[in-house]
C-alpha cells in the first residue's frame, strides 16, 4: 500500500504497534472533541489527481446525476407539519460514480484493504467493521461541479468516512454542526436556527487532497457549500458496516444512483 498511502506519517500496517494505537489515541480524542478527524495526505497526493484524471471519462459520460430537493432528514417526519422551518428544503447536485465504474481504482484497493477497516474500527470503538457486498454502494465517488453542493442533511450511520481526492478553487468547504441533536432530543428549533443562517457554532474546513475525513454524520448537521471555478470538487466516500454483507434492495439503488445493478 506504499505506493498509493503515507504509511510514514499514518502507520495503518501495523495494527496494535505503539505508533498505530498512538495514532487511534488521537483520532479517538479528536472524535470526541470535535465530532471527526481528519488524516491530512492519507492517499499520496499525485495518486489522488491520478486517479480523478482516470475518472473524468466515466463521469463525463457513465456518471449518475444526483439532483434533488430534501430536507435536513430526506424524509417527512411524523408529527412534524410539512411547513415547520426544520422541514425547510434545499437543493443538492452532483455527480456519483459506483464501485462498478472505477475497477481498478486507488479507492477500491485501499477499501479492501483490511487494514483500513481494522483501523477505522479502532477509532469508532466498534468491535469490527466490514465492507458491503453491494457492487454499487460500497465506494462512491462524488463529482461537484461549479454551482453544485450537497445540502444540509444527517446521516443515516453513525459515522462517515471520505477521502478528498481534487478540491476545487473555490467553494466546497465542508460545513458542520456536531452534536445539534441526541437520540434522546431531536433539537427542531435548533435544526430550524441552523438552516435559517442562525447558527454561530457550525464551522466550515476545507479538506485537501489526499485527506481522509471520518465524522459523526448521524447527529452532527453538515453540507458541501457550493463549489465556483473550474475545478470540480471530487470525494469518495467508503461504505463499512458493523455486519458482514451488507447490500442495497433494488428500491434503495434506484433511489441513489438511478439503476438497481
Ligand atoms: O462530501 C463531503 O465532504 C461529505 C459527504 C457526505 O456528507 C455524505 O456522503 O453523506
Ligand atoms: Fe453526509
Amino acid at each position: 500500500m506504499r505506493d498509493i498511502l503515507d504509511l510514514d506519517r499514518f502507520p495503518l500496517e501495523r495494527p496494535h504497534s505503539s505508533e498505530w494505537q498512538a495514532l487511534v489515541d488521537r483520532c479517538k480524542a479528536d472524535l470526541k472533541a470535535e465530532g471527526m478527524f481528519n488524516l491530512d495526505g492519507l492517499m499520496l497526493p499525485e495518486v489522488a489527481a491520478r486517479a480523478v484524471d482516470a475518472m473524468s471519462a466515466p463521469f463525463a459520460t457513465d456518471a449518475f446525476l444526483h439532483e434533488r430537493m430534501h430536507n435536513i432528514y430526506f424524509k417527512h417526519i411524523d408529527g412534524l407539519p410539512e411547513d415547520h422551518p426544520a422541514l425547510r428544503q434545499f437543493q443538492t447536485s452532483n455527480r456519483t460514480l459506483c464501485a462498478d465504474q472505477i475497477a481498478g481504482s486507488p479507492l477500491l484497493r485501499l477499501y479492501e484493504w483490511p487494514e483500513f477497516a481494522t483501523f477505522l474500527a479502532a477509532t469508532m470503538e466498534m468491535p469490527e467493521l466490514h465492507v458491503m457486498d453491494d457492487p454499487l454502494a460500497r465506494v462512491n465517488v462524488m463529482s461537484y461541479q461549479e454551482g453544485q453542493a450537497l445540502n444540509w442533511h444527517f446521516d443515516r450511520s453513525e459515522f462517515t468516512t471520505t477521502l478528498l481526492l481534487q478540491a476545487p478553487d473555490q467553494g466546497g468547504g465542508f460545513e458542520y454542526r456536531t452534536d445539534l441533536r441526541s437520540e434522546e432530543d431531536p433539537n427542531y428549533d435548533g435544526v430550524a436556527k441552523l438552516l435559517n443562517g442562525e447558527n454561530p457554532a457550525s464551522k466550515v474546513i476545507t479538506l485537501s487532497p489526499g485527506t481522509l475525513n471520518v465524522f459523526k454524520g448521524k447527529n452532527t448537521a453538515h453540507r458541501v457549500t457550493p463549489v465556483s471555478g473550474d475545478k470540480e470538487r471530487v470525494i469518495s466516500v467508503f461504505s463499512f458496516y458493523e455486519n458482514p454483507g451488507v447490500v442495497f434492495s433494488d428500491a434503495e439503488r434506484i433511489g441513489f444512483y438511478g439503476r438497481a445493478s
